[in-house]
């Protein structure tokens, strides 16, 4: 994915400031910076998710295999489907563990027969590493699954539609220590076959999972580069200054 001169605006106020950035598809991408500075709104742009928010506005190039995701002819509900999304709090559907995996590729017309959706269905909940929890219990509520089952749940929701890119906003915050390690080992497992970016206020996470790292800051985007390096030599006095926690 490329973003080019994104700028957002809520009403008057600006929020992303000509942001442009290449997303690897193979890899793991870190969005950081302190609260506020526009991590959430950026990553929305990814897959038009601002366009639910009645003051926003976007403007600039977004593409998607070249393809400007902006454009009149675009699809947005396939949209979300190559782009899907996970929340900082878990939201699956009220209905069976099933039926939150199997309805995205049912309304996608990706499953012609019964067992094909069966197939999905477990496919996509052993990639969450959610399956052997959830194998013998399928017709249960998704709600009534603890959060870090739920938010697997959400992320076997997200890849039972085979997106190309999946955007996390903040997918551990709600989360405790043994469940976010969960999802961090996740990410890992599904590196590669997805281009993943991640918003977290959280920077060892950030280091842990991702390979690229994105440092927002006021609306700017203030340095992107390899993780390892923003993290022990920051070229910026501003990443450097938040990332020895002199903010933020
Ligand atoms: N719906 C909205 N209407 C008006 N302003 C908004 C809206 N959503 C976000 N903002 C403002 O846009 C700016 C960026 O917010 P955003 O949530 O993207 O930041 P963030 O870096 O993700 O913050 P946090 O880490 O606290 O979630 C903030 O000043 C915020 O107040």
């Amino acid at each position: 994915m490329s973003a080019r001169d994104v700028n957002v605006f809520y009403g008057d106020k600006q929020a992303i400031k000509d942001v442009s950035i290449e997303v690897d598809m193979d890899r793991v991408t870190a969005f950081i910076g302190p609260s506020g500075c526009g991590k959430s709104t950026f990553l929305r742009t990814l897959n038009r998710m601002n366009d639910t928010v009645g003051n926003a506005r976007v403007t600039g190039d977004i593409r998607l295999d070249g393809e400007d995701i902006y454009d009149k002819s675009m699809d947005v509900v396939q949209l979300r489907a190559r782009v899907g999304m996970v929340f900082q709090k878990p939201n699956p559907f009220p209905k069976s563990i099933f039926e939150n995996v199997a309805y995205g590729p049912r309304i996608h017309g990706l499953a012609p027969s019964r067992a094909d959706l069966e197939a999905i269905v477990e496919r996509s909940l052993r990639r969450a590493g959610l399956w052997d929890e959830v194998k013998d219990r399928l017709s249960d509520s998704g709600t009534a699954l603890s959060g870090g089952q739920q938010q697997r749940l959400c992320i076997a929701r997200a890849i039972a539609v085979d997106p190309e890119v999946i955007l996390m906003d903040e997918p551990c915050s709600a989360l405790d220590p043994i469940a976010t390690a969960k999802i961090e080992e996740l990410i890992h497992a599904l590196r590669g076959r997805y281009a993943i970016v991640i918003v977290t206020h959280n920077m060892q996470q950030a280091a842990r999972v991702s390979q690229r790292t994105a440092f927002f800051h006021l609306g700017n985007l203030v340095e992107y580069g390899v993780t390892s390096e923003i993290f022990t030599n920051p070229r910026q006095e501003r990443t450097k200054d938040y990332i020895t926690g002199r903010y933020g």
